[in-house]
């Protein structure tokens, strides 16, 4: 028993001893978790203790990294609105006043805004503060000291627009006009105008008035405002007007008064709707909601708190000296307008079916003045002494028109009867090969040759009949409804300048009695068929020479006078009298006192700037059109441009003075008289003609189809017949004076082979021919060769010196003439033809240099002026 009780004690005691080791492991375990959790409490509390000073610190480093990025992002945002600023406010619109200058704006650039002080920001580059006022709205004033910034803003806005562009009204009851006594100079020009006390209702309704009469009359519903017109237009058709309202000294109501309701009426319309007609208000004194207001100390509305510190005033020396110069600059007139302020942007966008219009120049005031040929008024009378501008004002005028109708729609016929190449531009020339795309006809040195005129009228006649006919067939009346009933014809209006076209009415004789019928008919149904004459003239005999046709000066019912022009406008009419130097009166109505506008023409001469034009309007040319047909009376046609064509055989002479530059042909079919005789001692001009002659049938026959026979009895004309030897036939018989009067009496016409005898000096062989034979002497044999060699087809082409050696050759004075069917008169009078000639007295002829009279009894009823072609 004792056994078991100790066993049980044993085992009672290990078990214990297991417990307690057990709960000592326990023990030490939860004890040093305690201390771990201690420790940990104690480093979480060290933590806790040293985070608030970590983030402190943190807080503390990103606010300085944003203080610096936003430091260094306004000082960028104020230097790139500084740099703005100083663009939008350029010249006089923001510069500071010391070295500030009247500066307007370039043509077309928009107003901008004016800079009135700057924003100062601590830490960036102050910034213009700048308000827009010009074109764009008001300005409401508050505060004690309103005078600085009126003076700021009005100096700048009149030294960015040009003198008259600004015009001011001050209305200042108080001072009475003192608030902008500084701008005083400008009232004598009446850019500025005061309003008395109780002026301000009829100031405002006038204002109104202004407004409405812009939106109705000059916007008219194509634009929104004056800015947008300028910017379409590159030009700004009415001034700015600038109100400016002052009030009392203590910012009061004006005047002390109220507003009445019609007034403060007026004075919101004003507000509303003035800005887009380019009327503004500074107002000091009342409240304008909704305006951009200044106060004297700094704050702009809009703008928040953003520091404004205003410029100082102008210095009023600069004010007054800057108003006295927009003042004279102002009378005398604005800067007139250029060559090229005449063009529009784009060319050839106007259609020419009603009529053509262009700008000439611009009105003293600066407004552009346009010139229009239509039904009415359709044609031209320019009138100038020597000098004045009348050669100038055609290029202007001529230049503005080119630009705007494209050549399908205007076409332009020149004449010059001066002395010189003022149209010559316009063809393409040696230095410069562009023509001006409409010029379809150019005649320089034309002094001479009236007949050149003449041809000029009758082709503008054939034209004139050409188109009555076409609206007779359409059953219509005027070029405007044919164009509209015939949509693909080509009908383009004609303009035909005539530069001293006195020239071709002087004269008492039939050339000078059928041009002025032609221009009289010209002038009469020209102007509903779209033809339309400009003449011009220095002198006043070039008007008289009109006077006494009253029909025709009727037609001119526009009148253009440059300066000391008598005459041209009506008897009554004296404008022209004191007209300043490169100014014209314009007048589209016959000249009538109250239809003269003033133009100042724009100097339109230069070679460079019509260059320029001409250049580009050639550039777009269609590629059908060609260049104009020259006609220069200086010039000597060539033969080598010559083609010959039609019915052969003809002789061709020289050049007919036509539009068309024809050759003077002369046929020669088997007929009796077929020969031609050119006469006159003249022998470069007679070999001309004789050689071109030959030349001109050599051509027209194939190599062994014709027979040539050359004599050439002058020395003189050596030089030809070498020439001649080199382009007619090589089997051509070449013959002197014996040789010739041997084969006279052999030459047996034959039909099969024409047969063309070329007698240079033919009458220096008389003596020879007149050696009498047993069949006959030369001159038998010529005369019979003469008389019955055409309708076998053999020709004589002779050159005799003078008429009556011709009649020595025909059989002496009494014989007859008709076996010379044609010729060609060099220096022979007139008077002397007679007998070659149908009609009585023999015909109108002056000899002069390098022309020929030319008659061919077959074809003429009168003869012609030919020009002998240079052989080469
Ligand atoms: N509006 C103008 N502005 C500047 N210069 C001009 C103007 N008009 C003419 N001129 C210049 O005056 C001079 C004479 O002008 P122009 O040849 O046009 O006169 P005109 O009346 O045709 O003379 P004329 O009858 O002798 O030919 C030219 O040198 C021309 O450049």
């Amino acid at each position: 028993m004792p056994d078991r009780r100790t066993a049980v004690v044993v085992e009672v005691r290990a078990r214990l001893a297991r417990a307690r080791a057990a709960a000592r492991v326990r023990l030490d375990r939860a004890t040093s978790e305690v201390e771990a959790a201690r420790a940990r409490l104690a480093r979480t509390r060290e933590i806790a203790r040293q985070r608030p000073a970590r983030a402190a610190a943190e807080r503390d480093r990103r606010v300085a990294e944003l203080g610096e990025r936003h430091a260094t992002g306004l000082a960028e945002l104020a230097q790139r609105a500084a740099v703005d600023g100083a663009l939008a406010a350029p010249g006089a619109a923001g510069e500071a006043w010391e070295g500030w200058h009247w500066a307007p704006a370039a043509g077309g650039e928009p107003a901008g805004p004016l800079r009135v002080g700057e924003v100062r920001i601590a830490g960036a580059p102050p910034v213009p503060a700048l308000v827009p006022l010009l074109d764009h709205g008001h300005i409401a004033l508050t505060g004690d000291h309103p005078d600085g910034i009126v003076s700021t803003v009005l100096l700048r806005a009149l030294g960015r627009t040009r003198p008259g562009q600004v015009r001011l009204t001050g209305y200042d009851p108080e001072r009475l006009g003192g608030g902008l006594a500084g701008f005083a100079p400008l009232a004598p020009a009446g850019l500025l105008t005061f309003v008395g006390p109780g002026g301000l209702t009829a100031l405002l309704d006038e204002l109104v008035e202004h407004i409405r009469r812009i939106n109705e009359n000059v916007l008219a519903g194509d634009y929104a405002s004056l800015r947008e017109m300028a910017a379409a237009s590159g030009k700004r058709p009415e001034p700015w007007r600038v109100a400016v309202l002052l009030g009392g000294a203590h910012g009061g109501l004006l005047g002390g008064d109220e507003l009445s309701r019609h007034e403060r009426a007026q004075l919101d319309r004003i507000v509303r709707a003035g800005a887009a007609c380019g009327v503004h208000l500074i107002v000091h004194g009342i409240p304008l909601p909704g305006v951009l207001t200044i106060s004297s100390d700094g704050s702009v509305s809009e703008w928040g708190s953003l520091p404004v510190h205003l410029d100082r005033p102008p210095p009023a020396e600069l004010v007054t000296a800057t108003c006295r110069r927009l003042a004279e600059r102002y009378a005398t007139g604005p800067t007139p307008s250029s060559f090229p302020d005449l063009l529009p942007t784009e060319i050839w966008t106007e259609n020419s079916a009603a009529g053509l219009t262009a700008p000439v120049g611009d009105s003293p005031e600066g407004r552009t003045v346009g010139v229009t040929l239509s039904d009415y008024p359709p044609h031209a009378l320019i009138a100038g002494p020597s000098g004045t501008g009348k050669t100038n004002l055609i290029y202007a005028w001529m230049g503005a028109l080119a630009a705007r109708y494209d050549p399908d729609e205007l076409e332009f016929y020149l004449l010059d009867f001066k002395e010189g190449v003022s149209f010559a531009r316009f063809a393409p020339g040696q230095r410069d090969p562009s023509w001006l795309p409409h010029v379809r006809l150019v005649g320089v040195n034309v002094n001479t040759d009236r007949e050149f005129g003449l041809a000029l009228l009758r082709f503008l006649g054939r034209e004139l009949r050409r188109r009555a006919d076409a609206a007779k067939r359409y059953e219509v009346t005027k070029l405007a409804e044919l164009r509209a009933e015939d949509p693909e014809g080509r009908w383009p209006r004609i303009v035909a300048v005539i530069d001293e076209f006195q020239v071709l009415l002087s004269g008492r004789d039939a050339l000078a009695q059928e041009a002025a019928n032609l221009l009289e008919d010209l002038a009469r149904r020209g102007r509903s068929q779209g033809i339309h004459l400009i003449l011009a003239s220095q002198d006043v005999s070039g008007i008289e020479a009109l006077w006494g046709r009253p029909a025709l000066v009727a037609q001119f019912t526009l009148r253009i006078a440059l300066p000391k022009a008598r005459r041209i406008l009506a008897e009554t009419n004296p404008a022209a009298e004191n007209l300043p130097r490169h100014h014209a009166v314009v007048n589209a109505d016959s000249g009538a006192l109250d239809a003269n506008q003033i133009v100042r023409i724009p100097a339109a001469g230069d070679r460079r700037v019509w260059g320029d034009l001409q250049h580009r309007l050639w550039r777009e040319r269609p590629v059908s059109l060609g260049p104009p047909r020259l006609f220069d009376g200086d010039a000597v046609p060539r033969l080598s441009s010559l083609v010959i064509d039609g019915p052969a055989p003809v002789a061709v002479l020289g050049e007919a003075i036509d539009v068309q530059a024809h050759a003077a042909r002369l046929p020669l079919p088997r007929s009796p008289g077929r020969n031609l005789a050119v006469i006159g001692t003249q022998v470069e001009e007679a070999c001309a003609v004789l050689g071109a002659a030959a030349w001109s049938l050599a051509q027209q026959h194939a190599p062994g189809t014709a027979r040539f026979s050359v004599a050439c009895l002058d020395a003189d004309a050596a030089t030809t017949a070498r020439w001649l030897r080199d382009v007619l036939p090589a089997d051509t018989g070449w013959y002197d004076e014996e040789e010739l009067a041997e084969a006279l009496s052999t030459w047996q016409p034959d039909p099969a082979l024409p047969h063309y005898v070329v007698l240079f000096a033919a009458d220096a062989a008389a003596t020879r021919l007149a050696v009498k034979a047993p069949g006959g002497s030369g001159h038998d044999h010529l005369r019979r060769l003469l008389n019955t060699g055409p309708e076998r087809r053999t020709h004589v082409l002779g050159w005799w010196r003078g008429v009556g050696r011709l009649r020595d050759t025909l059989g002496g004075p009494g014989s007859r003439t008709d076996s010379i069917g044609a010729w060609v008169a060099l220096d022979v009078q007139g008077s002397d033809l007679t007998g070659f000639y149908p009609g009585q007295g023999g015909p109108v002829w002056y000899p002069r240099p390098w022309r020929a009279l030319y008659f061919d009894r077959a074809r003429h009823r009168t003869p012609e002026v030919i020009i002998p072609y240079g052989l080469s």
